[in-house]
């Protein structure tokens, strides 16, 4: 009886004044745990914030804009944390512009107004820049709070494969867990009187968390930052990203994220840049939040909003009862030397230490990928899209033949006017206000809801004949045309084909004639090439002209063209024919794989009359038609489109020269085609790309979709003058065939050799 009153005292006692005074003193203790051990006991949401931001490499004054706009965004969504993309200051493709001092010093300039900004305070922010430390340049992650930067993060290993070239502008920091002090310049120094910061590869330490910075291709090397980071107390990691799109890539990013805070633990804001910043490359933003291997938030891959943020309530205990495993605990005491850790002298949770029904933290989803068919639908749209009103262009031309490549072409610009009447419907109004300067629309009620009036506003095609040209493929292109609202024209050159022939037979005395009438192979080659070379003469005249024509004084139009990787890679092309334009957004992408786009697009976009374009037979309509002959572009390449694909993968992503490639195809390709078929195409296919690999420094820009793209002037650097005889591989081939004869003939291969 006696011990029941004194427990029911005690618990009274302790209800109303023991335990808050040791919550209280919990608290203001904690920092101090968190400081000795990086790992807290206590629970705690924090609510935190990644981007994508369509930054445009050296629009500084837009760049910072953006940013402002998605802290701004960050703080109504009650984050205290806000990850932005890799040199978002500068925009990520700057190139070779990262070497001059100017971008530096605006980089400077740029970042001091945000830091300067109230707006800006109460968050912690992750911005990217370039910095030059000590006259070396380095990319940099730059991690301030309330106007103080607490810590320069540079880059510790750099991007130099395929599209990338940071290696060319920039230095690693390869001094992993070492830090030095940086004298800020003076234009931050006046802001705050800060004349100091630590500068590299350091934490931050908040009075609640550890929060780690990696930028970009850290994730994919094998030994990633964010594991030693994780055995050494850091529960956030932040990613910052200048990523481009290929088709399928978002597997590969999401496996490395999913993977590191499956392994490690932790929460991973990973942030990326969004759109065409300049250049050949479309960054597919996509932003994440990922906590132990689960997606809390995604971001959208190919968007029109130039400012994106996603946030998440995460609560820092799961990351701490996650790490719980023996192993995980037995590998952080092994770690021989620890990060400097900068402090932050507050919290990223709200603060008091009630418990708050208001914040939730944010539940597991399932990640959303994008078919091929609609990553081919969407990202070189959005490519277009940035492109046209970042350069004031009137809209599009394109040559629009009946064939497979163009209509691809004119189905993705069709998707594009798609997403901008789906953007203007949701009232984005940076969308509307682009549309009506690209259509050159006065009306300030005109919104561009309706994709085929925009499109019939600012994309024309037009199908340019001649007397080898069939009504199939004529009316093909215009049945198209009208349906995705293109403004068409049709018309016949075959008096400007002649006349040039004329000139050249008044000047020489000689008239070519196609083959199939007796002419030679050089004389048929030059009677098409002309053809297809005054179609792109014909090209600039409309782009410049048809607006002009339509009482649209504005601006002139830029003219699309269409070759897809595997007609570059064999050279089947006119050099400076159409393939010559101002912008090409299939120039990465291969007949296969532009076919099964076609194919979706007549389903999604619900355009029946591309079915007829996937069933009609490749031809170039160059030459004569006859009762008995048919120009057909595989039968002309000696190649089919297939077999180019796979030439097409196997030396560029597999590496492969003449010698390994046929090794390769021979395991592939056996029984079904002998070796020596199997070598005949192989020194085909060769012969071809060595010829025509001059044709590729002539090709126009093109959006870069795939790992196996040959393009010559940013991505697959050879030589213009190859030999296309490989003479000591087709040797060696040669050597193969001749053994697997004899095996099969029954007879001895002991007199034949191979290395
Ligand atoms: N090593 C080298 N370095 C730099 N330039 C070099 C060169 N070799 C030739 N050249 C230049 O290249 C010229 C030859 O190239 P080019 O004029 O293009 O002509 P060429 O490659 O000889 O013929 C065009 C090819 O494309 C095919 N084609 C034409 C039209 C449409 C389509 C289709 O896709 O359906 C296909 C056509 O059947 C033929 O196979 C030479 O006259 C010379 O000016
Ligand atoms: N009759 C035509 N009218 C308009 N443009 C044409 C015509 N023929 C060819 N072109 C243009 O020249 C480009 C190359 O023509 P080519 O005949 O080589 O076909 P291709 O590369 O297979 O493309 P497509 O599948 O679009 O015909 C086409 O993509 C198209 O832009
Ligand atoms: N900017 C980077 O570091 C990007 C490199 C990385 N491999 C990617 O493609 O995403």
């Amino acid at each position: 009886m006696f011990a029941a009153v004194e427990e029911t005292d005690l618990g009274k006692w302790y209800d109303s004044l023991l335990y808050p005074m040791l919550l209280l003193l919990l608290e203001l203790s904690e920092y101090d745990t968190v400081r000795s051990t990086g790992n807290n006991k206590m629970g705690h949401l924090i609510t935190v914030s990644t981007c994508s931001l369509n930054q445009w490499s050296l629009d500084f004054l837009g760049n910072r804009d953006r940013i402002l706009e998605s802290i701004k965004l960050a703080k109504q969504q009650n984050s205290t944390l806000r990850v932005g993309p890799e040199l978002e200051i500068t925009g990520y493709g700057c190139l070779d512009h990262f070497l001059e001092t100017d971008t530096y010093l605006h980089s400077w300039e740029m970042y001091g107004s945000i830091l300067a900004n109230p707006e800006t305070f109460g968050i912690l922010l992750d911005i990217g820049m370039p910095v030059i430390h000590k006259n070396v340049r380095y990319n940099c992650r730059m991690i301030s709070y309330d106007g103080k930067i607490l810590l320069i993060r540079p880059k510790l290993w750099l991007a130099n494969d395929g599209n990338y070239r940071e290696m060319r502008f920039f230095t690693p920091w390869q001094r992993v867990k070492y830090v030095e002090t940086h004298s800020l310049p003076t234009l931050i120094q006046r802001l705050f009187g800060q004349k100091t910061v630590r500068f590299g590869d350091a934490v931050i330490e908040a009075m609640d968390t550890v929060i780690g910075a990696e930028t970009c291709e850290e994730l994919f090397t094998p030994q990633s930052p964010h594991i030693a980071m994780a055995l050494d107390g850091v529960e956030i990691f932040t990613n910052s990203s200048g990523s481009h799109h290929e088709l399928r890539k978002l597997h590969t990013r999401m496996d490395l994220i999913q993977e590191a805070t499956q392994k490690c633990g932790g929460v991973y804001l990973y942030s990326n840049q969004r759109g065409c910043d300049g250049d050949r490359l479309y960054y597919d933003g996509c932003a994440m939040i990922v906590m132990n291997g689960k997606v809390l938030a995604q971001g959208a891959q190919f968007a029109m909003d130039d400012v994106e943020v996603i946030t998440a309530t995460i609560d820092l205990d799961d990351i701490r009862s996650y790490r719980s495993l023996i192993s995980h605990g037995l590998q952080s005491t092994n770690v021989e030397q620890s990060y400097e850790r900068v402090s932050l002298d507050s919290k990223l949770s709200p603060s008091g230490f009630q418990f708050d029904p208001e914040i939730i933290p944010t539940k597991p989803q399932a990640i959303r990928y994008h078919t091929p068919e609609e990553e081919i639908a969407l990202g070189p749209a959005c490519w277009l899209w940035d492109y046209v009103r970042r350069c004031n262009g009137g809209g599009f031309f394109l040559p629009l033949s009946g064939g497979i490549d163009s209509c691809a072409t004119a189905v993705i610009v069709h998707s594009m006017c798609r997403l901008v009447s789906e953007a203007a419907k949701k009232g984005n109004k940076q969308v509307i206000n682009d549309a009506r300067k690209i259509a050159n629309v006065k009306d300030q009620d005109w919104e561009p809801v309706d994709p085929v009036d925009f499109a019939n506003r600012i994309f024309h095609t037009a199908y340019l004949g001649t007397e080898n040209s069939s009504s199939e493929t004529r009316d093909r292109a215009a049945q198209l045309a009208q349906d995705i609202g293109s403004y068409h024209i049709g018309l016949n050159m075959d008096s400007l084909v002649s006349s040039v022939i004329t000139v050249f037979e008044v000047a020489t005395g000689k008239r070519p004639i196609f083959k199939i009438f007796g002419g030679s192979q050089v004389e048929n080659l030059a009677l098409q090439n002309i053809q297809a070379r005054l179609r792109m003469v014909l090209s600039y005249l409309f782009a410049q002209l048809l607006p002009w024509c339509r009482d649209n004084q504005r601006g002139g139009l830029l003219v699309l063209g269409s070759a897809n990787v595997d007609e570059c890679l064999r050279g089947y092309l006119t050099k400076y024919d159409c393939s010559s334009a101002d912008l090409n957004p299939i120039g990465g992408i291969s007949k296969t794989d532009l076919k099964k786009f076609i194919r979706y697009a007549a389903d999604q976009f619900d355009l029946p009359i591309l079915i007829d374009f996937i069933t009609a037979t490749p031809t170039a309509e160059l030459e004569p038609i006859t009762a008995d002959y048919v120009q057909s572009d595989e039968i002309d390449m000696g190649m089919s489109y297939d077999e180019l694909s796979q030439y097409g993968q196997l030396r560029k992503i597999s590496k492969c020269g003449p010698y390994s490639m046929f090794l390769k195809l021979y395991h592939e390709w056996t029984p079904r085609l002998t070796p020596r078929q199997i070598a005949e195409k192989v020194r085909g296919f060769f012969w071809f790309y060595a010829v025509n690999r001059h044709k590729m420094t002539t090709m126009t820009p093109s959006y870069h979709a795939e790992n196996y793209s040959p393009d010559d002037n940013r991505f697959d650097l050879r030589p213009i003058l190859i030999s296309p005889r490989f003479e000591l591989a087709n040797q060696k081939i040669m050597e193969i065939v001749e053994m697997s004869e004899r095996r099969e003939q029954g007879k001895s291969v002991e007199d034949l050799t191979v290395d």
